[in-house]
């Protein structure tokens, strides 16, 4: 018989602690599958060098996780980047490594983007230090697993708020000074492959990357007529504190989806750096209102109906055809 095996759900065995750094820090999945040496990632820059000179990039949460590697890559890439958040600390220590690296400017401004007023203030910063972006990245995000009937009006708030009302605030606000100024631009979402799907133990944030999703298809038909672009990509599970932390907090997850997709391994920081830099880059300027997803298969995966006979071993399929061809009728 075929048999799901989901040994990570063996609650018993786990003990509650922790990822250590070192295991969060690490830019590709600890463990994979033998198939993943055939999709080994490539961590180089992917365009040419000079693609952002003379552009200036916002990206939301770039102090962290993959907005700081959308912003190294951008940056490397010949941007004037912007990052913002809540934090300026790391903001600061960031801009700062990413600038001596690739001597380009990185700026940190400060901004809580649930709060519209702090949106408005934090674009009078950057139209002062680089003027208005050419490219904005709206990658800023909260989510923590919880069982729905655990949530607080305030928990689904806070959630919904950064997410779907701080990427509607930064979009707004930003796309209103343009068209006043008659300057096209870029504008970039990253949700999650659940955005489509819908996922139990997330659902604040299943709602709000919808919405997001919902929001930019909606803005890619609207404001094309004013020079602008907008597009989603759809990550799946990339490593970082961030979500990790927050998502599988004792690692006891991560053996099953590594085994669910089908390349057998995480996504790297890296790589969906180079999707976005593409993407936000003059070589996509056809491209409007597409939604793409970055998973490593993992959502058609967990779709297909029949994708767990993948464990049948080739004496069961023996053993099953014969079976199948013997009958007769209905
Ligand atoms: C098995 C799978 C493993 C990995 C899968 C990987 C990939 C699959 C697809 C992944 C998609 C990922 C999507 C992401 O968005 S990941 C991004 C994660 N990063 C962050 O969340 C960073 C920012 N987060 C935060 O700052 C905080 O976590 C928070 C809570 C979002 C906001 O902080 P803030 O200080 O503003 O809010 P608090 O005052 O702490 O809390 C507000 C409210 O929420 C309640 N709350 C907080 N945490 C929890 C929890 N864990 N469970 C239940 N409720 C929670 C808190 O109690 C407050 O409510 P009240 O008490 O006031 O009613
Ligand atoms: N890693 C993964 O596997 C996946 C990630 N994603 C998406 O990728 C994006 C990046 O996530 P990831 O890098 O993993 O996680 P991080 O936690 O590293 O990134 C989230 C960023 O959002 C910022 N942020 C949170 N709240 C606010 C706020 N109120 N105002 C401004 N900024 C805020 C945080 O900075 P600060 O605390 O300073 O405010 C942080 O830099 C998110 O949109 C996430 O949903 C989607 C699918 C999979």
């Amino acid at each position: 018989t075929c048999q799901v095996h989901f040994e990570s759900s063996n609650w018993k065995s786990l003990s509650i602690k922790r990822l250590t750094d070192s295991r969060l820090h690490g830019s590709t999945g600890l463990r994979s599958g033998s198939q993943a040496n055939f999709f080994p990632p490539l961590e180089d820059a992917m365009l040419p060098s000079g693609s952002f000179n003379n552009r200036m990039a916002l990206i939301t949460g770039g102090g962290t996780g993959l907005g700081r590697a959308m912003t190294a890559t951008l940056s490397q890439l010949g941007a004037q980047c912007i990052i913002a958040s809540r934090k300026l600390d790391v903001l600061q220590r960031t801009a700062e490594e990413i600038s001596s690296q690739t001597g380009n400017k990185v700026h940190a401004v400060q901004c809580d983007v649930r709060d519209p007023q702090a949106v408005s203030q934090c674009v009078d910063q950057i139209e002062a230090l680089t003027g208005l972006p050419d490219v904005i990245i709206n990658n800023a995000a909260g989510n923590f697993v919880c069982p729905s009937e655990r949530l607080s009006p305030n928990a689904w708030k806070t959630i919904t708020d950064i997410v779907l009302n701080g990427t509607a605030f930064v979009t707004l606000e930003l796309g209103k000074r343009l068209i006043q100024n008659q300057k096209g631009a870029s504008f970039l979402a990253i949700t999650t492959i659940y955005a489509e799907s819908g996922s139990g133990f997330v659902v604040p944030s299943a709602s709000a990357k919808a919405g997001v999703e919902a929001l930019y298809k909606s803005l890619a038909a609207e404001w094309g007529r004013y020079g602008h672009r907008f597009n989603i990509i759809q990550p799946g599970p990339i490593r970082t504190k961030g979500a990790f932390s927050r998502l599988d907090p004792t690692g006891a997850f991560e053996k099953a989806m590594i085994d669910r997709i089908p390349t057998g391994r995480l996504g790297t920081p890296a790589e969906i750096a180079n999707l976005a830099a593409y993407v936000s880059s003059n070589y996509a300027s056809w491209m409007s209102g597409a939604v793409i997803r970055f998973d490593g298969g993992e959502y058609v995966s967990l779709a297909g109906e029949f994708n767990e006979l993948r464990s049948v071993t080739p004496d069961q399929w023996k053993l099953l055809e014969a079976m199948i061809r013997k009958t007769k009728g209905s």
